[in-house]
């Protein structure tokens, strides 16, 4: 069996008297792109956040590559190996692309106010031209080559939400939380994205934590579904038992009672 990257045990957040997570538990096996549905409120960015560490749950915990992560705070988690990219986007406007990965790279420079005057005489400039390679590697993998200097906040949409992902990525990432990453993207940037998230799980091996509401793409490239209800787990499992399944299509899919029976019966029949 596949050993699991993440275990979510018994986690419950709430916000004053609304309960965002009731007891949910799940495991993401390693290398895997595993998605997490519902409706809206149902609980999906606030499973996010208690992953990623900007959310304490109020009980349970986040177990990330068999470490208890429950009570780190989001750069240690950072430091673990966890990245993120955010529902609305969080890029440094005025900075250039290249400055705005370059970002995602900060934490891991050894380098810092003490050696940084030494830099010269350091190893300093050889650890960031090895980290400027690996950058430079990301910017041809997500083809952003030919906006490497622009000012992040002229871009389109789409391609604002490729940096970011680029800049999630530089740092090395295991594990990469995605909040809506096709949000506001036509056909052909979803399908765009939808193939850099498949290569970046499997040519960079890092596994996938996405929320998304395109059900196509959830389809097409998840390895395992999880379903969110009201801050409960309703299902999880492979994505095409998921969509079968008729609590799913009641809750979620907004499939009403009688096209399940009628269904039912044919497969019965
Ligand atoms: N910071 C907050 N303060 C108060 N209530 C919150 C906060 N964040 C979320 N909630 C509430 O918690 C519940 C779950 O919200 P959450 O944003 O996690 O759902 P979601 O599934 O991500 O929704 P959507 O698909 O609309 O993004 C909702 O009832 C929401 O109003």
């Amino acid at each position: 069996m596949t050993e699991s990257i993440l275990k979510v045990e018994h986690v419950s957040l709430a916000f004053g008297g609304v309960k965002a997570l009731t007891d949910v538990s799940f495991e993401v096996p390693r290398g895997s792109v595993f998605s997490i549905i519902g409706p809206n409120g149902a609980g999906k960015t606030s499973m996010l956040n208690c992953i990623s560490g900007r959310y304490q749950p109020n009980s349970g915990n986040v177990i990330f590559n068999n470490k208890n992560v429950t009570n780190l705070r989001p750069n240690d988690r950072a430091d673990l190996g966890m990245g993120r990219t955010f529902q609305n986007l969080a890029l440094f406007g005025h900075m250039s692309v290249l400055d705005n990965i370059m970002v995602g790279r900060h934490h891991l420079l050894n380098n810092n106010w003490l050696t940084g005057p030494l830099y010269w005489a350091s190893n300093a400039q050889k650890e960031e031209l090895a980290h400027r390679r690996y950058v430079e590697e990301i910017i041809d993998f997500l083809e952003i080559s030919h906006i490497r200097k622009s000012v992040a906040g002229t871009l389109s949409y789409g391609l604002r939400k490729r940096v970011e992902l680029a800049r999630a990525m530089a740092l090395k990432p295991e594990l990469i939380l995605l909040d809506e990453p096709m949000a506001g993207m036509n056909l052909e940037e979803k399908e765009d994205m939808a193939r850099y998230i498949l290569d970046l799980n499997e040519e960079f091996g890092i596994t996938v934590v996405m929320i998304e509401h395109d059900m196509g793409v959830v389809m097409d490239i998840s390895h395992q579904v999880m379903v969110l209800d009201f801050g409960k787990k309703l299902m999880s499992g492979l994505p095409d038992e998921v969509m079968a399944d008729p609590h799913v299509k009641r809750a979620y899919l907004g499939i009403e009672d009688e096209e399940i029976n009628s269904e039912q019966q044919r497969e019965a029949s």
